[in-house]
């Protein structure tokens, strides 16, 4: 009997090409490299200027999201661009897949969106792969049991001419999760805290397999939602084993393999073995989680809804709490909120609008709060318009946009003004993240919805049915 080994390592040994040695990391094949507009001009132009090709076109796979308005073109057909620096990264981008002849989801194709949302959508992300992106939240398509993670541009430029990377192991951490989620409590929740439990660098060093009955419980998009923000807490990825809800949720996309039953037969034996050692164990309660939201600058600054801010333990802390117009011992929830966002590879998906969608439905947007809904992919706004989401948010009096990173990152002119305070569904809150000198809060999609409604920071399940009050 060969030694018990978990998902990670797993996934890390069928991809060895060079094993590491105490001087060299090791080589690592990529399955699927996933590009954007941002991180990927310079790392064409460092091949190109080296005489060399894209060596797996097949294996890489495009999208526009970061600088893409989420304003529809006008009626000339021009779009938005609020800086040439966008327009530029869009153009170079289309015109370096088409010399690359790699596949792009541009304007005009139905499957543009987030990477992080489109890379799973069309079925790219497969269990037991390694997938990279020139992006820090690549950790997301580890919610299928592959190894995803970030690289920088240099690293992209590696991928694109080798289609491997250089890699060391990183150190094992498994998160449990037990116990049952209370309604009203999503992904999002988990992961916050989660990263409050563990610290915003009690990841470093670590790829976490996330376990326990309340991380099966959630689907496909909330254990996305959870594997997204690994990297929040500094982790270099966040997986989950693939199982029964993952196969059932990748069945019949686009570029699932054809013979699926045998592949699903592969996926299942990738979950980690009984017995397996991790260099870390975390465990949680998953029914003690509340609603929760940010009263800091970070991802770990994080406490359920309507708790006090706590008192600094640090120089940084006060720091934050000022920024943030907070006060130690105060609730955050009697500050007027200016702006909500719902969007991002975080919470960008059908079930997060649902989510939003439900706490609306009937009611308004407090007046004075600017609301932005931008579905993380063409798919995703498809299925909400088919649904009527885009409605409900519209009648709410929100803005209802077209795919992109838009406001998570402050692109094309979405942003939060200085000193606005926004509840956010995405997945950073650091000072000037949203928009120079704004303030972010991160909370779930439901959290939000209501925050909107009332006007101030609020536990959706105040709007939710009766069941939901605890
Ligand atoms: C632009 C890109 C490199 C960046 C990242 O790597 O994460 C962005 O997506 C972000 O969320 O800050
Ligand atoms: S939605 Fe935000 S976090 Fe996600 S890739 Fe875009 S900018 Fe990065």
């Amino acid at each position: 009997m060969s030694r018990p080994k978990t998902l990670y390592q797993k996934v890390w040994d069928r991809h060895v090409v060079v094993p590491e040695t105490a001087e060299t990391p090791g080589v690592m094949y990529v399955d699927l490299h996933l590009v954007h507009e941002v991180t990927s001009p310079q790392a064409f132009s460092e091949i190109e200027a080296r005489g060399l090709k894209v060596r797996r076109p097949d294996r890489t796979f495009a999208t526009l999201d970061h600088s893409t308005p989420t304003l529809p073109a006008g009626p000339d057909g021009q779009r938005p661009y609020v800086t040439e620096q966008a327009r530029r990264q869009v153009e170079t981008l289309e015109a370096n897949c088409a010399r690359h002849g790699v596949e792009l989801a541009g304007w005009g194709s139905d499957q543009r969106g987030v990477v992080h949302v489109m890379g799973p959508e069309l079925g790219l992300t497969q269990p037991g792969m390694t997938v990279v992106c020139g992006d820090s939240h690549t950790a997301t398509h580890g919610a299928f049991g592959a190894l995803a993670f970030g690289i920088g541009t240099s690293e992209v430029g590696h991928v694109l001419a080798t289609q491997c990377l250089l890699q060391r192991r990183a150190k094992s951490m498994r998160v449990t999760v037990d116990g049952r989620l209370r309604p009203g409590v999503s992904g999002k929740d988990v992961a916050l805290a989660v990263i409050a439990a563990i610290g915003f660098g009690g990841g470093t060093g670590y790829v976490i397999e996330y376990a326990g009955e309340a991380v099966r419980s959630l689907d496909m998009e909330g254990r996305m939602t959870l594997c997204n923000m690994s990297i929040e807490a500094g982790a270099r990825a966040g997986m989950i084993a693939p199982d029964q809800t993952a196969v059932d949720w990748l069945r019949g996309r686009r570029h699932v393999p054809a013979d699926y039953e045998a592949a699903v037969a592969d996926w299942l034996s990738l979950a980690t073995d009984p017995g397996a050692v991790f260099d870390k164990e975390v465990v949680l309660d998953g029914a003690a989680i509340r609603p929760m939201a940010t009263w800091g600058t970070t991802p770990d600054a994080g406490a359920p809804v309507g708790a006090p801010v706590p008192q600094p333990r640090s120089a940084s802390d006060q720091k934050a709490i000022d920024y943030m117009g907070f006060t130690a011992g105060e609730a955050t929830t009697g500050h007027k909120v200016d702006v909500v966002f719902i969007g991002s590879c975080t919470n960008g998906r059908l079930p997060d609008l649902r989510a939003a969608a439900e706490v609306l439905r009937g009611r308004k947007v407090q007046p004075g709060v600017r609301m932005l809904v931008v579905p993380g992919s063409e798919a995703v706004r498809r299925d909400a318009e088919a649904e009527g989401l885009d409605k409900v948010f519209t009648e709410a009096g929100a803005e209802w946009r077209i795919p992109g990173c838009s406001m998570c990152i402050a692109m094309n002119g979405d942003f939060v003004a200085p000193g606005q305070l926004a509840v956010s569904t995405s997945n950073r809150n650091f000072e000037g993240r949203q928009g120079k000198g704004a303030r972010t809060i991160l909370a779930s999609p439901a959290t939000a919805a209501a925050s909107a409604v009332a006007g101030v920071l609020t536990d959706p399940r105040v709007y939710l049915s009766e069941a939901a009050h605890v």
